[in-house]
């Protein structure tokens, strides 16, 4: 976020702007210059003179009061335009990432552009209006008296040196608010997700320590940041006061040495008002600014567009080679080679914890090994690795969307539309559907399933099957289909020339014997694992 994008977003209302806080602070000096000639024609008992500014100044105070509403009222505009295009571009960024945190993501997407709009963007449209008004003050004072501006530039200077006091910590509180608020939200999101179980087991107080510890760290760091925003305010606002009585006490010198008239003792202290409030809220919107340092470098990132690797190959066959994977905690998992041939049918047994889902992760190139390696091959056999190649995925937990069964098996590729019937067949999705009024047009609702878990299995398998997969990995896809579904799908996977590896538990010999062959995974006393071919 920087404040040249934000005008940049929509130059003409931008200029707008600008030009409304401009007019705003001429028409308030003004307002405030002509009471020098209302009060002055009062003392000399010139009444019609005198009522004649009092209108004046009236009609420009109505002037006034209409350019502020509508100054703020563009800048919100601008402000929420510019968020909008802050908030696609995040998007993009996420979506180009290898891998999202959602409660990181909603963090940024939420809290963090909020605390960008009142500490960094509102504050520079204060510090525009307000040296706007700052200027023309001095101009009018020092049409008055000068020696009313230099005592001013005098306490000015003392006025801006003060808030360096504060300006480190309440950088780092500020830092500290982001970085509570994030944990926060990764509680909330991790307990939260598992809501049903822990209200099984009756977990309240668990659940209730854990969200209260992270709420207790984030309301103390607002505390804090709190604490010092409001020491920075008072020692802003002593300034500000000795300065206003030093300025006072100034003018009251040159009124009883008769270098200065009435009028103009009122209206410099009106000006002076202008200059120290405007001082001290420019002093308060800069502090505001660099707290804001960090969060604008990251958000910075986030809106460039992360480079998503070029289109990935279509493979249909893999090979590994002395592949081992070392987690952080040491724990070592040593593969046997192994080879997959286009079209193969491959069953991934073993026992839990043998490295099966692992062995996945690394075909998925969502981690990388510690030695050795798995290359794909393309249809041209050349070798590809795992972020280059095309492979399809299916998980136990089906992803689905917030749209159409159609739309979730098609990915909205309307050309597909006409292959759908023949696809809901072949996973055995059509018989669910027909319970449906909507059939596939239904849409799936996330909030409150309308799918049970063996139909949402199915519409992903679906979504494989459409897309002709060439290279397909099932990690007990078909967990939570019934026995004799899973056969009838399994036979229809099986039938096409995808080459498959799938992980399944407690598949019949029936069905194991369909497969051209299983790598079995087994973990011997050292805690390496071989293939038992
Ligand atoms: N992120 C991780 N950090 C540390 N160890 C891990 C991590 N993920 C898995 N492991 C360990 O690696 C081993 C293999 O795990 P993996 O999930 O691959 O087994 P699996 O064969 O798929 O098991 P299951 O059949 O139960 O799903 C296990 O001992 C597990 O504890």
């Amino acid at each position: 976020m920087s404040i040249k994008e934000l005008f940049k977003s929509n130059i003409p209302r931008g200029m707008l702007i600008l030009l409304a806080y401009v007019l705003y602070a001429i028409a308030e000096t003004l307002n405030n210059y002509l009471i020098k000639f209302a009060t002055d024609n009062l003392t000399k008992k010139a009444w019609t003179s005198a009522v004649m500014w009092l209108v004046i100044i009236a009609i420009m105070g109505l002037f006034t009061f209409f350019l502020l509403p509508l100054g703020t009222y563009l800048f919100n505009q601008q402000i929420q335009n510019y968020l909008h295009q802050i908030r696609t571009h995040m998007m993009k960024h996420y979506y180009g990432q290898k891998s999202v945190n959602v409660a990181e993501m909603a963090n940024q997407l939420g809290n963090n552009l909020k605390i960008l709009t009142d500490n960094y963007a509102k504050p520079w449209i204060d510090i525009w209006s307000t040296i706007l008004r700052v200027i023309l003050a001095i101009t009018a004072i020092l049409t008055l008296h000068w020696s009313i501006v230099i005592a001013t530039i005098l306490i000015t200077i003392i006025v801006l040196l003060l808030p360096k006091i504060l300006e480190k910590r309440l950088a780092r509180a500020s830092a500290i608010v982001a970085k509570t608020n994030s944990t926060f939200l990764n509680t909330i999101s991790n307990w939260f997700s598992g809501l049903g179980e822990l209200r099984r087991y009756q977990s309240k107080k668990t659940l209730k320590q854990a969200v209260k510890q992270k709420s207790q760290a984030l309301a103390d760091a607002n505390i804090t940041q709190g604490k010092i925003s409001g020491e920075a305010q008072i020692i802003n606002g002593i300034g500000n006061s000795i300065g206003q009585v030093g300025i006072c006490f100034w003018c009251s010198i040159l009124y009883f040495s008769q270098q200065i008239t009435i009028g103009d003792w009122l209206t410099s202290l009106g000006f002076v008002s202008i200059i120290f409030n405007g001082l001290w809220q420019v002093i308060t919107a800069i502090t505001k600014i660099k707290s804001t340092a960090e969060l604008r470098k990251q958000v910075a990132t986030l809106v460039q567009p992360v480079k998503i690797t070029n289109k990935r190959v279509i493979v249909d066959a893999v090979q590994s080679h002395n592949l081992v994977v070392t987690y952080a905690n040491g724990e070592k998992l040593t593969y046997p080679d192994f080879e997959i041939k286009p079209g193969e049918k491959v069953l991934l047994t073993g026992d839990s914890g043998t490295g099966k889902s692992t062995l996945f992760k690394v075909l998925l190139n969502q981690i990388k090994p510690s030695a050795g390696s798995v290359m794909f091959k393309a249809t041209n056999q050349q070798l590809i690795k795992p972020q280059n190649a095309q492979v399809g995925y299916i998980a136990q937990d089906a992803s689905l969307f917030p749209t159409t069964i159609a739309n979730n098996i098609t990915m909205f590729n309307q050309q597909l539309n006409g292959k759908l019937k023949q696809v809901l067949q072949k996973v055995q999705l059509a018989p669910d559907l027909a319970k449906f009024p909507a059939r596939a047009n239904t849409v799936i609702d996330l909030d409150q399933p309308n799918l049970s878990g063996g139909q949402r299995q199915k519409v992903v398998l679906a979504r494989a099957e459409i897309h002709e997969t060439k290279f397909l990995l099932l990690d007990e896809a078909t967990s939570a289909i019934d026995r004799q579904g899973t056969k009838q799908i399994i036979s229809e996977l099986l039938k096409t020339n995808a080459t498959i590896l799938m992980i399944a538990h407690n598949f019949s010999p029936e069905l194991i014997a369909q497969f051209d062959r299983q790598i079995h995974l087994t973990t011997n006393s050292k805690g390496a694992n071989n293939n038992d071919d």
